[in-house]
């Protein structure tokens, strides 16, 4: 059992590999930390082992099951084991949802009855500290952090088996990054959750990651 991602060569122009036969391995209930430098292409193999961006060849394979060609063409189950959160909170939220929508827009594209989906709305908002009164705002109401917690919650509302997090928490101050952490670790440990924790920030690959591993000098 893996979200595991082998050989990929991908890049943004043809004949310009931004990635050579770059590879990652994140087993159930481990941090593996992507780390390296500016450019290398940590954020094309996060998006890659998410599923956003098709590979030009190589493979990703989630839990033995292979992910193959482009994201609409990939059965909802094995996209929706795989979870993302972004570095930039308000480039991955559509702003005219209010926080409640964001946070149930997963339940409601994969038709969760919506009695449950509210139930799982409130248990998501509670594990990511946000309180009621926010919910009902749109992202240009709320900080920074707030809305990163609102996107954490959406990406754990249908409990991923992996969560790809690309510098999830470079944009946010040093209380609310440690809050996002710790609620992506109670995942890790409660559920085995596999996590891909992309960052710049070494120190806080070291203290959260089991595993790093370094895109430029392979
Ligand atoms: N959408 C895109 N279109 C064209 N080129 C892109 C695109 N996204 C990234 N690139 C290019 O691909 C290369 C790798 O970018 P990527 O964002 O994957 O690197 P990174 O290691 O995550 O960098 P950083 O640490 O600065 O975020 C860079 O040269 C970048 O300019």
């Amino acid at each position: 059992m893996s979200l595991t991602a082998t050989q990929i060569t991908v890049g943004y122009r043809r004949g310009a590999p931004v990635l050579r036969q770059a590879g990652v391995i994140v087993g159930p209930g481990q941090v593996v930390g992507l780390a390296g430098p500016s450019g290398c292409g940590k954020s094309t193999l996060a998006r890659v082992l998410a599923m956003l961006l098709p590979a030009w060849s190589g493979e990703v394979w989630v839990d033995g099951v292979l992910a193959g060609g482009a994201r609409h063409r990939i059965p909802r189950q094995l996209r929706t084991a795989v979870g993302v959160v972004f570095q930039s909170p308000r480039r991955s939220v559509d702003p005219r949802f209010t926080l409640a929508d964001v946070i149930a827009e997963p339940l409601r594209a994969t038709h969760v009855p919506s009695s449950d989906a509210e139930a799982r709305v409130r248990e998501l908002v509670s594990r990511v500290e946000l309180t009621g009164d926010l919910l009902a705002r749109r992202p240009h109401e709320v900080s920074d952090g707030q809305l990163q917690r609102a996107c954490l919650a959406r990406a754990l509302a249908l409990r991923p088996r992996y969560l790809v997090c690309d510098e999830m928490t470079s944009m946010l101050d040093a209380s609310t990054a440690a809050a996002l952490v710790s609620e992506v670790r109670r995942e890790v440990s409660g559920r085995r959750m596999g996590v891909l924790a992309v960052s710049h920030d070494r120190e806080l690959l070291d203290v959260w990651a089991d595993d790093v591993v370094s895109l430029g000098s392979e």
